[in-house]
């Protein structure tokens, strides 16, 4: 028997630790947990996962201890610039941005020259300042930094920023946007050959995931003298399946298509006698 297993690297706490998992299980991989075990398996895919700091996450895969990873970009943009990325997960979306106090002016990057900024982010911050030719002062802090400006320790902060509601509750604003980030698949540098054929498993079926995740099976009743028009509105995976209704004159119409896409034609379709329209959720999409 093949004992080979895929290592991957999952954050023990936080954020990104609850829709890591649940991707794992909508892809169909049980992991036998233990949570307070800091390594768990699968009973019905061969891979390991090992429960980590997200921070520690990129050494662990330069060093091969770790051959993938679910993790921010920007923790690949701060500490992981030789790391691979793979695939975009969709979940833990943020943004990486310097924020002032609400008070103070600013009419650009240059009224930061000689500030002090406070962040958890040095190496993004400084390549985001060198590109601008820009010299400040930073301060290396581990968290809570939106508290720096209000105590003194800093002009300006660098953070990572979401819905808002911190900068919000500390008096600051957004003044720039550095990057924009979500959960990402990370790759190891020197992965096997063996394990990349499991990762390459594993790919596929994320992918299924995600991509029945912003997809929705619409189904719609049409009058056949429409039938070309609503067809032309909406872009199914091949071309939409039509079938006629016992009723004479009218088709029934069944496509897949993206969600934000059904929302921009739900009118137009209503306006050329679409009815009975139902929009279901898909469990797996394979391309
Ligand atoms: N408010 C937020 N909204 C959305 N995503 C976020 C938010 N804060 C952080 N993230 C994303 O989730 C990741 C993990 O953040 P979290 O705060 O859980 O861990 P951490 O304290 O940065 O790391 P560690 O696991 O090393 O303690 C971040 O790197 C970022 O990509
Ligand atoms: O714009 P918002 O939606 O308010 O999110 C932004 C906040 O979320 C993160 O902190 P987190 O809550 O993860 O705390 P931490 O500092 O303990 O990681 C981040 O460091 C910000 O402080
Ligand atoms: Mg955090």
């Amino acid at each position: 028997m093949n004992k080979e297993k895929l290592r991957i690297a999952i954050q023990k706490a936080g954020r990104l630790n609850e829709d890591s998992l649940k991707i794992l299980k909508d892809a169909g991989i049980s992991i036998d947990n233990g949570k307070e075990q800091l390594k768990a398996t699968s009973s019905n895919f061969p891979i390991e996962v090992l429960y980590l700091r997200n921070g520690d996450i990129p050494q662990y895969l330069r060093d091969g201890v770790v051959d993938i990873a679910f993790l921010g970009e920007n923790v690949l943009e701060e500490k992981g610039d030789d790391i691979v990325q793979s695939l975009k997960l969709g979940f833990s979306k943020c943004r990486v941005s310097l924020a002032i106090p609400k008070s103070a002016k600013y009419n650009g990057i240059e009224d930061l020259a000689g500030k002090r900024i406070a962040t958890s982010y040095p190496n993004t911050l400084n390549t985001f300042l060198k590109k601008k030719g820009i010299t400040a002062d930073l301060h290396i802090i581990n968290g809570s930094v939106e508290i720096a400006p209000n105590i003194g320790l800093a002009d300006a902060i660098c953070d990572i920023v979401s819905s808002g509601n911190t900068l919000f509750k500390n008096n600051l604003k957004e003044v720039e946007v550095m990057m924009k980030s979500e959960a990402v698949l990370a790759v190891a540098p020197n992965i096997s050959e063996a394990r990349r054929t499991i990762l390459n498993k594993l790919e596929f079926r994320l992918k299924s995931v995600l991509n029945a995740r912003t997809s929705k099976y619409i189904l719609l009743n049409a009058p056949d003298d429409k039938l070309e028009e609503i067809i032309n509105l909406l872009p199914g995976m091949r071309s939409p399946t039509v079938l006629p209704l016992a009723e004479k004159g009218w088709s029934s119409i069944h496509t897949v298509i993206q969600e934000d896409r059904f929302w921009e034609i739900i009118q137009e379709l209503k306006e050329l006698g679409a009815e009975g329209i139902l929009v279901a959720p898909i469990e797996k999409m394979v391309l």
